[in-house]
């Protein structure tokens, strides 16, 4: 009799919002237990860039985001599974969680040929020929080592016909079953379903339908913020996380502006990825609780205050808004590690505030201080 394995991801729901969707719950995982909502920072290349694990840590980090594409190219899969896994590898003890590959190969890959069986694409680094599956995608995962993998998907362009989507979907559901099948220890619990669809509610509640039939212990809403409209995103989550069971995980994959994460929270989701924050950090943009801040404008130059005056971070706390502009204009690193620390600790902690208006039962509250204080800045 084969005994019945603990899943090794499980969610646990702890209060609804009394007056919209929103919930506050844990995600339970092999590497510790995080709260959700949770904002995961995106470390592409088995590193969030510029940022040490201590800070990630320090910032209040749960689950961090490694990818597939990218390692598989990018020292190959085997040496990190030769180290002991990501977590080894990059020596960060808390969460991981791997996207799968399939929305790198529909984003960055040129000539892309999707089969049933895969997709072959060639690597514009290289120039090679190469060939992913779900199958391939899972041992790849696998051997990566992290606490929550993805499904093989194909992330559809939003804004294509009923009848392609609908392919679309029913592919994605044979190759999430392919998954299931392929992920080699038997004992590893940790792969979540993404249900596809694009704007159709038929083909939402047609994938969600196949994917929960499959009984992943998490879900993932794919297939939004891809171009569409932030009132169109917020439209299909209406209608998507409503089919998914209230007891498992949902994650909004690639979302991350303050008013989307809290328009998503508001509609059931606890998780959320981006890789926004890091980006713009980059070219000297933060979020702050006014609005971004382009740290590079000239009337910054004698402004000795902090970047956002509500943040309480390490950042704020110790440089002004005349160093770190001269720092990035400067092109010195440690003005991007200062910009993105900020950035990451900001939606870290806007999670942070969203949770304890859950606890509160003051969502739309806090949203309506949001938005005010924001005006009509970009988020
Ligand atoms: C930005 N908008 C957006 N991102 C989407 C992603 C990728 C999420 N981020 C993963 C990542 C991991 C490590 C490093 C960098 C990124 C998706 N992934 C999958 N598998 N399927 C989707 O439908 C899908 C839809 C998305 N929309
Ligand atoms: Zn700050």
């Amino acid at each position: 009799m084969e005994e019945h394995m603990e899943p090794a991801i499980k969610y646990r729901l702890i209060k609804k919002d009394k007056h919209t969707g929103a919930r506050m719950g844990e995600l339970i995982t092999p590497h510790g237990t995080f709260p959700t909502p949770m904002f995961m920072p995106v470390g592409t290349q088995a590193t969030v860039k510029s940022i040490a694990p201590d800070e990630l840590d320090a910032m209040g980090a749960g689950v961090i985001l490694a990818n597939t594409y990218h390692l598989w190219l990018q020292p190959g899969e085997q040496i990190v599974e030769e180290a002991g896994g990501l977590h080894k590898f990059m020596n960060w003890d808390k969460g991981i969680l791997t996207d799968s590959g399939g929305f790198q190969v529909f984003s960055l890959a040129k000539h892309r040929d999707i089969k049933e069986e895969g997709v072959t694409f060639r690597d514009p680094v290289s120039g090679s020929k190469m060939f992913l599956s779900p199958e391939k995608a899972m041992q790849i995962e696998n051997a990566l080592g992290p606490d929550i993998m993805m499904s093989f998907d194909e992330c559809p362009p939003y804004f294509e016909t009923y009848d392609y989507i609908k392919k679309s979907v029913e592919r994605t559901s044979r190759w999430a079953q392919r998954g299931l099948e392929a992920h080699q220890n038997p004992d590893w619990q940790g792969l979540f379903g993404i249900v596809q669809g694009a704007g159709f509610k038929k083909l939402r509640q047609q994938s969600a339908r196949d994917l929960v039939s499959m009984d992943f212990p998490g879900y993932s809403v794919g297939g939004l913020s891809v171009g569409e409209s932030k009132e169109e995103m917020n439209r299909v989550l209406e209608f998507t996380t409503p089919l998914l069971p209230e007891n498992k995980p949902r994650y909004l994959m690639g979302v991350g502006t303050a008013d989307s994460l809290i328009d998503g929270v508001m509609r059931g989701i606890d998780m959320f990825d981006c890789v926004l924050p890091t980006r713009i950090a980059r070219n000297g943009t933060c979020m702050t609780s006014h609005g971004r801040l382009v740290i590079k404008n000239a009337q910054y130059a004698h402004d000795f205050g902090p970047l956002d005056d509500e943040c309480d971070c390490y950042v704020c706390r110790n440089y002004s808004r005349a160093y770190i502009r001269h720092l990035i204009h400067v092109n010195e690193t440690f003005g991007i590690r200062l910009t993105s620390y900020h950035n990451l600790y900001f939606l870290i902690h806007l999670m942070q505030d969203l949770r304890q208006a859950i606890a509160d039962d003051e969502v739309l509250e806090f949203r309506e201080m949001v938005f005010e204080k924001y005006g009509f800045n970009q988020l």
